[in-house]
């Protein structure tokens, strides 16, 4: 792939910043569309429900779609599929018969968890083996953030004690002691820690699922930002090495020493979802510049009816038009018209994240993925957009991307998104990325 420049090493520098803790902070100047990072994963576990009754159709290593001919079933567990033999090789005879103990003394109480807890124990047996099969290995994941011993709420410490006890009475010894403590630690590093890899997006899905989780040690020092300027791709399906890599790619320039951040969910998840997410699942309170902004717009919602009146002009096919399309930012939860807005007309109170939204997100349905423009080949950004993930069956190769072509000027600007003049002008520095 090419990647529009220097190696990803010396891109990126790790920097402590106050109130969030280690950051990749961009180390020269960053261009959109440039792979500021390629990494395998630590470990990776299937998200496949442990007791389902239907069998997992994908490599239980590489977790490539498993061709129906040409397949290695473990024989001993009968439990996972391999693509190829080296795959195969992966499979440890701690982790085999872990895996068939477990699945023929599935206690009721096993069987009556959530999909979830299964999963869990998915990532602890891959935790559990990593702690016997390569003890550095382990270290690094044991140094990610996440510990596991406060502010935890009451379900995950439970989680964690009959994980724990479930699993040290039926997995074989090994070399290493793993204490309840440290159960209940890995598991909120993975809490944390955990990218998935998508399933290709597709018509019929409701929502897009995950076929497996990864942590990729490095790529899990980029803090969280609700307006990201980097994004992550997987290539799951591709037939060549590395498909479960992540790579990381910047949605637009950045300068040097300007911190780099992903998105821990889809942007169009609205202020008191993200704000939720982020102190339940990741411990802390977001203050990003998005989040400043919104945090007022709850105090306005009684006067939000009478902003969009407003705002229409009174023509009744543009307030048809309006209508259409409240309705469908309404379904893209959370991207509701009277959030983009903001709460009125030279209001500091307005953000041009509405531009972002038309720009970088994939509007599709059940997707709603961030694109980054292709790596760039020559000095200027490439102007087709790929989509975060796999959108469909094309973006299964990293050239022939899902797209989007760029070319948004200020009169494509849907008219419903209102930005302050003034406010724009303040911002410009910061978002002129948005306007070029
Ligand atoms: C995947 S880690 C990111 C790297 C982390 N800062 C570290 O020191 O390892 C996620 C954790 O980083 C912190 N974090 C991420 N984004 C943040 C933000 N925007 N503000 C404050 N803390 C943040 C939270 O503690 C979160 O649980």
């Amino acid at each position: 792939m090419n990647d529009g420049g220097a190696k990803p090493e010396t891109l990126l520098r790790v920097a402590e910043i106050g109130g969030r803790g280690r950051s990749l902070v961009a180390a020269q100047s960053l261009r959109a569309g440039q792979v500021i990072l390629r990494e395998s994963p630590l470990l990776l576990y299937s998200a496949f429900p442990f007791l389902s009754s239907s069998v997992s159709p994908y490599c239980d290593h590489c977790f490539r779609l498993l061709a129906s001919s040409a397949h290695h079933k473990c024989q001993s567990c009968s439990l996972v599929s391999f693509c190829s033999p080296s795959c195969f090789a992966s499979h440890t005879p701690w982790l085999c018969e872990s895996l068939r103990r477990l699945h023929q003394s599935s206690s009721s109480a096993f069987s009556d968890q959530p999909s979830d807890r299964q999963v869990q124990a998915r990532f602890l047996l891959s935790a559990y083996n990593l702690a016997a099969a390569s003890p550095s290995d382990f270290q690094i994941l044991l140094s990610l953030q996440g510990s596991g011993s406060n502010g935890d709420s009451s379900s995950s410490a439970t989680a964690a004690g009959f994980l724990h006890s479930l699993l040290s009475a039926v997995c074989p010894p090994l070399p290493v002691s793993i204490s309840p403590e440290l159960t209940a630690a890995l598991l909120a590093k993975d809490k944390v820690n955990a990218f998935g890899l998508m399933e290709p997006f597709s018509v019929s899905d409701e929502k897009r699922s995950v076929r497996a989780y990864g942590i990729y040690p490095k790529t899990s020092f980029f803090n969280h930002d609700c307006l990201p300027n980097a994004c992550r791709f997987d290539y799951v399906d591709s037939a060549s090495d590395g498909n479960t890599d992540i790579i990381i790619r910047m949605i637009h320039d950045v300068p040097e020493g300007r911190e780099v951040c992903l998105s821990y969910f889809p942007v169009n998840m609205n202020y008191s979802s993200r704000q939720k997410r982020l102190l339940e699942d990741y411990g802390f309170k977001c203050d990003c510049d998005r989040c400043k902004v919104e945090s007022s717009w709850s105090e306005v919602e009684e006067d939000e009816n009478e902003v969009m009146e407003e705002m229409e002009n009174g023509d009744e096919e543009e307030e048809m038009e309006n209508e259409d399309e409240e309705e469908e930012m309404e379904d893209s939860e959370g991207g509701n018209v009277e959030e983009v807005c903001g709460n009125g007309v030279d209001d500091e109170s307005n953000f041009p994240h509405a531009y972002f939204f038309v720009r970088y997100m994939c509007e599709k349905e059940s997707c709603f993925g961030t694109l980054a423009p292709l790596p760039p080949k020559t000095h200027d950004a490439s102007r087709v957009l790929e989509y975060e993930g796999h959108c469909n069956s094309e973006c299964k190769t990293v050239e022939t991307a899902c797209q989007k072509v760029i070319g948004y000027s200020d009169t494509d600007v849907p008219e419903f998104i209102y930005i302050s003049k003034s406010y724009l002008t303040s911002l410009q520095y910061k978002y002129s990325f948005l306007f070029s």
